[in-house]
């Protein structure tokens, strides 16, 4: 058996952290071979709240889990974590964008990423859930001078999820035949979901659909997905948001299949001309650990406008909080 890890959560009685919790301890995440010790973060009222999950956590009896703390102290969670699993922040409702919630949760971010910055592994991965998960990622990286940059990451497995979803739907395969999508840019309306690489069973995608159904059904689809669901069930993502934070953590610690590529919002090296710094989403591969931007990939002129936009957003909401980027 291995040694076990430390897995920080924040927001840990949230919505998303009732469908995250247990099948971060049932191995998902991190393998069958691979006990967690999961350090849970919550606001001091939601304390009693967290209580239960815990509860239900013990009740469960999983092989996997070596140990649980909580408390309502970053420094505490964060204490060697191997990784750390941002979520605790507010979630919009109807008629809001994600960034509107910058206000709200921005402050959060920064102090996380300051305690990360005391307290953590070296080697801490962080993923940033809670929106708008790229600037907060942005703001809790700039706040953690002494961690290398590449620590930090956005969630944009989900959006990449629901375009293998849509593409599947409309093909009429499996999510499994499709390989080689990719999500550019924000986790926000102006994301890019990219079907010019993909392939269906080894075919291209983009020879199998039509143009208008690419501009008019899937990439808006894609991009409003959230705002569908908080219309539909009156509160936004939370099963399908745990299992993209399951799956961008499983590869990156155990890696991609060959052949295939996933996407993650990380900080830019100037790659594809996108601003360097910015937590952009870019296809990438793993191996051993450590994430690669795919190079190399031909840029139509329908790709670059949109791209264009979506990390036109990113700057805005960059400069929007400047204030906590030290
Ligand atoms: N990136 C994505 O794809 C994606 C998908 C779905 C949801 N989200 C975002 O995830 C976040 C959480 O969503 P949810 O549905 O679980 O919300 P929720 O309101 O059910 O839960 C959030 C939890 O965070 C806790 N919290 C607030 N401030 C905290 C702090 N400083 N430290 C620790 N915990 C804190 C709250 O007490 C609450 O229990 C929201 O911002 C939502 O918009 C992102
Ligand atoms: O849309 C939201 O506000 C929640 C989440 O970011 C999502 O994409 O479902």
């Amino acid at each position: 058996m291995k040694a076990p890890v430390r897995v920080a959560v924040t927001g840990a009685a949230g919505q998303i952290g009732y469908s995250l919790l247990f099948r971060v301890a049932a191995g998902d995440m991190l393998g069958k071979d691979q006990p967690v010790i999961l350090q849970l973060l919550e606001i001091t009222p939601a304390l009693e709240a967290l209580r239960g999950v815990v509860m239900e956590l013990e009740d469960c009896a999983f092989p996997l889990l070596a140990g649980i703390t909580t408390s309502d102290k970053a420094e505490e969670a964060f204490k060697d974590a191997d990784y750390a699993l941002l979520v605790g922040a507010r979630p919009r409702g109807p008629g809001m964008e994600r960034k509107d919630l910058l206000e709200a949760n921005a402050a959060i971010f920064s102090a996380q990423g300051k305690a990360l910055n005391d307290v953590a592994s070296r080697n801490v991965r962080v993923l940033v859930v809670g929106n708008p998960a790229n600037t907060n990622a942005l703001i809790a990286q700039r706040n953690a001078p002494d961690l290398d940059p590449r620590c930090f990451t956005a969630m944009t497995r989900l959006d990449h999820n629901r375009a293998l979803a849509q593409l599947a739907n409309k093909a009429g395969c499996h999510s499994n035949d499709i390989k080689k999508m990719t999500i550019w840019g924000n986790h926000s309306a102006t994301q890019y979901p990219d079907i010019s690489n993909a392939l269906v069973n080894g075919k291209s995608a983009a020879d199998l659909v039509d143009e208008a159904w690419l501009v008019d059904d899937f990439i808006p689809t894609v991009q409003q997905r959230g705002a569908a669901i908080i219309k539909a069930r009156g509160q936004s993502s939370a099963a399908s948001a745990a299992s993209a934070a399951i799956d961008h953590m499983r590869t990156w610690a155990l890696g991609t299949e060959d052949g295939d590529w996933t996407s993650m919002g990380i900080p830019s090296d100037g790659s594809y001309g996108i601003e360097e710094g910015l937590i952009y989403s870019f296809p990438v591969t793993v191996k051993d650990g450590k994430y690669e931007i795919v190079q190399g990939l031909e840029i139509s002129e329908f790709s670059r406008e949109r791209m264009t936009v979506t990390e036109q957003e990113l700057k805005e909401e960059r400069d929007g909080v400047s204030h906590l980027l030290p």
